[in-house]
């Protein structure tokens, strides 16, 4: 086990963290919560200069970056070393959140004795020979109360700090699923509900009008061409607009997610091969209809498309052989010169 860390220790490291991954611009996941812990943690030097070097230039760490200092760095903690890395951070921020909260209602309570031991002293004046004494008595106790406020506006501020945080954890839980670029569903969420669609539709019948699992896979044609005559930042801005017309054309029909640098899915839990063939002809046109607009010049560029593959779950199948007949149906396209929907049914495969 590599992370031996004390609670307190894992918050103060949390601490120092968080603030520099989101001055990095850093994506919010396990793994990039374990690359930044080990940076702070101190206790890998190599990293941390590697780390230090990539973040110079003040452009922020990104993706690729944090997952190559991941594998070469961190490589025998696997993701779901990390996933607990980000859910003790969570346990972390219980237990912080816990002891302020108790040494607030403990500090309150002292400071609500004192008040009233005053109040009774000064209602009750004592033997003029304890005078003095109680003088002095009643000088510190005014020290101390101004050091349980001050105290206590510390707790306080910690605990909203604290919610801060773990305001961050949560966000980061759900960026794990998303991708940043996009917004879609990332290639995680998409195989994750892909597992569930196939144990769900497993026992689906077969035949072309049955409903069942059906996928829908495109990738944006000459892609390469978009970044080398326009630049990297505006094939992003591309990716982002495909994604978003296929958001719309997927509705509640279909999860739309970006599995790949330039490939898009639309996966549907539950459809006769038809209608999805049907959603991937819509996804190709409207991809194809979309004009995208470079900054602030009127003219639009040459229009984007995508070749497409389209297939259905067939009985028993597992989420790897399905994913790849939708895959071998886009390429299909791409053979037949892109800007196509190719259907391969599980019995023509
Ligand atoms: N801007 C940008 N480009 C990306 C991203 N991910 C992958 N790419 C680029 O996508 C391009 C994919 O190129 P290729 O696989 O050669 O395919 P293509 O040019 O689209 O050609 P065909 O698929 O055969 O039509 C490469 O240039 C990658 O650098 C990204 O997140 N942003």
């Amino acid at each position: 086990m590599r992370y031996l860390d004390s609670r307190a220790r894992s918050a103060d490291h949390l601490r120092a963290a968080l603030p520099l991954m989101t001055r990095q611009r850093s994506a919010l996941h396990p793994v990039s919560y374990a690359v930044w812990y080990e940076h702070v943690s101190g206790r890998n030097p190599t990293l941390s200069r590697e780390l230090q070097a990539l973040t110079e230039a003040g452009e922020g760490l990104d993706e690729a970056q944090t997952w190559s200092l991941y594998r070469r760095h961190l490589g025998e903690l696997d993701t779901g070393g990390a996933q607990k890395l980000s859910e003790g951070f969570s346990r972390v921020l219980d237990t912080m959140a816990a002891s302020a909260a108790q040494a607030g209602d403990q500090t309150a309570r002292f400071d609500s004795s004192l008040s009233s031991w005053v109040e009774q002293l000064l209602a009750d004046p004592p033997a003029q020979t304890q005078v003095e004494v109680l003088r002095e008595l009643l000088a510190g106790t005014r020290e101390i109360r101004a050091a349980m406020r001050d105290l206590q506006r510390r707790l306080d501020s910690s605990q909203g700090e604290i919610g801060l945080l773990r305001e961050e954890v949560q966000r980061a839980r759900s960026e794990a699923l998303i991708d940043a670029l996009t917004g879609l569903a990332n290639r995680r969420a998409f195989e994750q509900r892909l597992n569930e669609c196939v144990v769900g539709g497993a026992g689906a019948a077969a035949g072309a009008a049955a409903e069942a699992p059906c996928l829908v896979l495109g990738d944006i044609d000459f892609f390469k061409k978009v970044n080398d005559s326009f630049g990297h930042s505006f094939g992003d801005h591309v990716l982002r607009a495909v994604a978003q017309t296929l958001k719309g054309v997927a509705a509640d029909a279909a999860l739309p997610a970006r599995v790949g640098g330039e490939e898009f899915a639309l996966l549907m839990p539950r459809a006769a091969l038809p209608d999805a063939q049907k959603l991937a002809e819509a996804m190709r046109q409207s991809v194809a209809a979309s004009r995208i607009r470079r900054g602030d010049r009127l003219q639009s560029i040459e229009r984007v498309t995508i070749s497409v593959g389209v297939t259905q779950l067939a009985v028993g199948e597992s989420a790897n052989d399905f994913f790849e007949r939708a895959d071998r149906a886009l390429y299909a396209s791409k053979r037949s010169g892109r800007n196509c929907v190719t259907v391969l049914a599980a019995r023509a495969a």
